[in-house]
């Protein structure tokens, strides 16, 4: 009897994801990082000065905690110890709320923070950030700053502030430096005021100025 081999597996045709493409848009991407560093606010200037849509995953975490999402105790917990929430639980956030909106132009604040984010966000979505914004700020700076927000947050006790400055260094710095080592970090030094910070900022946005 002769060997049965098997036929050779039929190419499929696979679906394709292309580089940088959400559907049919091709997007830009920027990442926005730094604890209590001010990304917020900055990141209200460059909405409104060059048209970007601003996504925060710290403040997308909080709305699927409001919602009452079956997750919600758990990035509640998350949040409270400063700990980072799984990839897939924020990936699919941005994911959604980049879909949702028109814009073709998003900065993404307060993610990538570990490695675990940042791969499991370029396998899934096949984006790359254009550059990475690194809000530079001290410790003690960032600690006066995040006391003082007044958001009644529930991390915003000097207890939390602590673990997540660690993990930021643990964490977030090794991400920091992958996209260094790219040539991809825009760092800016955010212990100026908001205006000079915007100064700054406003140098580096300056070839996505809004066609008036
Ligand atoms: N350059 C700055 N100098 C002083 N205070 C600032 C500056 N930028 C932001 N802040 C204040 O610091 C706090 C944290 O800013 P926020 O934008 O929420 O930072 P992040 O999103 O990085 O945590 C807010 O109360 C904000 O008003
Ligand atoms: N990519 C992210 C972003 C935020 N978070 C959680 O959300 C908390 C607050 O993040 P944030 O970006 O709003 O905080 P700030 O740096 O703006 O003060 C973090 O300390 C994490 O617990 C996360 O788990 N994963
Ligand atoms: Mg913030």
């Amino acid at each position: 009897m002769g060997t049965v081999v098997d036929a050779p597996a039929v190419v499929t045709e696979k679906e394709v994801v292309a580089e940088n493409m959400l559907g049919d848009k091709k997007v830009t991407v920027v990442f926005v990082l730094g604890p209590g560093s001010g990304k917020g606010t900055q990141c209200s200037n460059i909405v409104e000065h060059f048209g970007f849509t601003h996504l925060s995953a710290g403040d997308l975490l909080r709305a699927e905690i409001k919602s009452g999402s079956e997750n919600g105790t758990m990035i509640e917990n998350m949040i409270k110890e400063g700990k980072i929430v799984p990839s897939e639980v924020t990936i699919k956030l941005l994911q959604q709320a980049m879909i949702k909106n028109e814009n073709d132009k998003f900065l993404i604040d307060g993610f990538p923070r570990n490695e675990e984010n940042r791969a499991a966000f370029e396998n899934v979505t096949k984006i790359s950030p254009a550059f990475v914004l690194f809000f530079n700020c001290s410790e003690e700076e960032m600690e006066r700053r995040l006391l003082g927000r007044n958001e009644g947050r529930v991390d915003d006790n000097i207890e939390t502030i602590r673990k997540r400055f660690k993990v930021f260094v643990e964490s977030s710095l090794p991400v920091i430096e992958y996209y260094d080592a790219k040539d991809k970090v825009k760092k800016i030094d955010a212990a100026k005021p908001i205006p000079e910070v915007f100064e700054d900022v406003k140098a580096i946005f300056a070839p996505y100025a809004k066609a008036t």
